[in-house]
């Protein structure tokens, strides 16, 4: 019988399509899968480089100063366009869509309003820019391609701007929507990290576009190869895959991508599961958006196989990730399979052991909206530890004078005290950061054991200790300022010298 064509979703980042040079590989990448192993393949764009960082910074630049400086996004992609060779009405619509996303931080400007909704249109031209030169250029080297913004192909969210989620009503519409391009020869580019809230097509229709949260292109690309039932999913990075440890990944809204690698003998794990990935990715790991794994995990088990392989695109030959149902790196020897870390705040609150006092302590972090990371509780005090960049993206506010130095002012976090305060004394810290190992949890007592004993030769207070939930996770909450030391000591241990389940000391 013939065996149809392979359709895969090939998802470049911010990095993989910065400029010129790197999306005409990109161009012949692609081209490269079609020819030697008649992939049928469904491109996702990130915004180009920086771009999304320099629209935000353009939006609070209208907004707080009054200006609209979009000279550095336009000239990159002018550049671009040139350097492609790029003309005709291919380079008009990116230099019109550049146009409104001008004329938009001018309403931003003139108005001094920026709402969420308002934000997130103006992040939204990165995608629908890259994604057209990116379509132009695959045109150029003789594919045939078509832009599709995300909307076009049915991803519809919650309205939840700057971090909205894919309703299940997208399922159905990327399958009628996408396969039926791909049928007729056309290799669909769609743009990344965006999507249109449901509802009627009220006045003012066009402004509704909503992003996912950082790095949420790999949700997009996720979710279109699990909806049209693809064979894999590939999201290209910068580098070989998940590595076993690697920068301070948490940097807040702006992502900033400075710091050195944390160890420089970290190196690409073969393959982890998905729940493995999922907690890599929400513990801090900036490789991969933290909802990414879900549609392909959904997809995964009862309708297709569905798998998503992270490789390189400045090394193709590089075998990446595979992230499937089944496949740890963990084992009996070996016990950990990444280390990550993020920062935080840490809320320590105190009640005389009444009865039903977790639950309003729950309640009071649901009405916030605020995710918990770390909890360790008594009968009469909770110690928790809270997202730092979820508290971020609800935009700071300065009246909160009570907080130490070290803790974000924001708004979500002023509320969430002022709840919190009925029910407990409440105390709230930061300089805190949580470690995470991706290890195996049937060996617990020798990761724990061996986490401690590193701590120990260290002089490093172990202020909490959490086992996730999960199964694949155990955290340990440390002084921010050594939290480096202690992932480099951790990868040392677990991966430059690989214990044994019997012998990890
Ligand atoms: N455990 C990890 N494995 C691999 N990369 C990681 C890890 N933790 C953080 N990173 C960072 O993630 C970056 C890739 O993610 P991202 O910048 O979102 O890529 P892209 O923009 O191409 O989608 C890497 O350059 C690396 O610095
Ligand atoms: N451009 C968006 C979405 C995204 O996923 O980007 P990247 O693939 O470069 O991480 C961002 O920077 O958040």
């Amino acid at each position: 019988a013939l065996v149809p064509p392979p359709r895969v979703v090939m998802k470049f980042g911010g990095s993989s399509v910065r400029d010129a040079e790197r999306i005409a590989e990109v161009a012949s990448l692609v081209r490269a899968q079609m020819v030697e192993h008649s992939v049928q393949p469904c491109l996702v764009c990130s915004a180009m480089g920086k771009t999304t960082n320099g629209l935000l910074a353009a939006a609070d630049r209208a907004i707080d100063e009054g200006t609209v400086d979009l000279s550095t996004v336009r000239a990159l992609h002018v550049e671009t366009l040139d350097a492609l060779s790029i003309s005709g009405t291919d380079a008009s619509e990116v230099v019109e869509l550049l146009d409104k996303c001008e004329r938009t931080l001018e309403g931003v400007a003139l108005l001094g309003e920026l709402s969420p909704r308002t934000r997130d249109l103006v992040v939204s031209y990165g995608e629908r820019l890259s994604g057209r030169v990116v379509a132009a250029t695959l045109r150029r080297q003789g594919v045939r391609a078509k832009q599709l913004e995300a909307w076009d192909v049915g991803v519809v969210t919650t309205d939840e701007f700057g971090e909205a989620t894919p309703l299940d009503q997208s399922w159905e519409g990327i399958a009628a929507s996408l396969l039926p391009v791909m049928e007729e020869g056309t290799v669909p580019v769609v743009t990344g990290f965006i999507g249109k809230p449901r509802g009627r097509r009220l006045a003012g229709h066009w402004g509704r576009v909503t992003t996912l949260g950082r790095g949420g292109s790999d949700l997009t690309a996720s979710l279109l190869g699990a909806a049209a039932g693809f064979d894999e999913v590939q999201v290209w990075k910068d580098v070989d895959g998940i590595l076993t440890a690697d920068t301070r990944a948490d940097c807040g809204r702006q992502r900033a991508r400075a710091d050195p690698r944390i160890c420089p003998a970290a190196a690409p794990v073969a393959r982890v599961t998905f729940d493995e990935a999922a907690e890599l990715a929400y513990f801090g790991a900036q490789v991969l958006h933290p909802l990414a794994m879900q549609p392909c995990r959904r997809a995964g088990v009862p309708f297709r196989a569905a798998s998503s392989l992270v490789k390189n695109s400045y090394n193709p030959a590089a075998e990446g990730t595979l992230i499937s149902a089944d496949g740890s790196a963990c084992s009996e020897t070996r016990l950990v399979s990444a280390i990550t870390s993020k920062n935080g705040a840490r809320l320590r609150g105190e009640e005389q052991g009444a009865y039903g006092f977790l639950a309003r302590v729950f309640a009071a972090f649901d009405r916030w909206r605020i995710s918990i990371d770390v909890i360790a509780s008594s009968e009469v005090s909770v110690s928790l530890t809270l997202n730092k960049n979820q508290l971020l993206e609800r935009r700071s506010i300065s009246a909160l004078e009570h907080l130490p130095a070290g803790v974000e002012r924001s708004e979500a976090l002023v509320g969430l005290m002022a709840d919190l305060e009925q029910v407990a004394n409440v105390r709230v810290s930061g300089g805190h950061s949580i470690v995470t190992l991706i290890a195996n949890v049937g060996c617990s007592s020798a990761v724990v054991s061996a986490v401690c004993a590193a701590m120990d030769r260290l002089g490093i207070p172990v202020q909490m200790i959490s086992q996730g939930a999960s199964k694949v996770n155990i955290s340990i909450v440390v002084p921010e300022e050594r939290a480096v030391e202690a992932v480099q000591e951790l990868h040392r241990h677990f991966f430059e010298q690989p214990p044994d389940c019997a012998g990890a000391s």
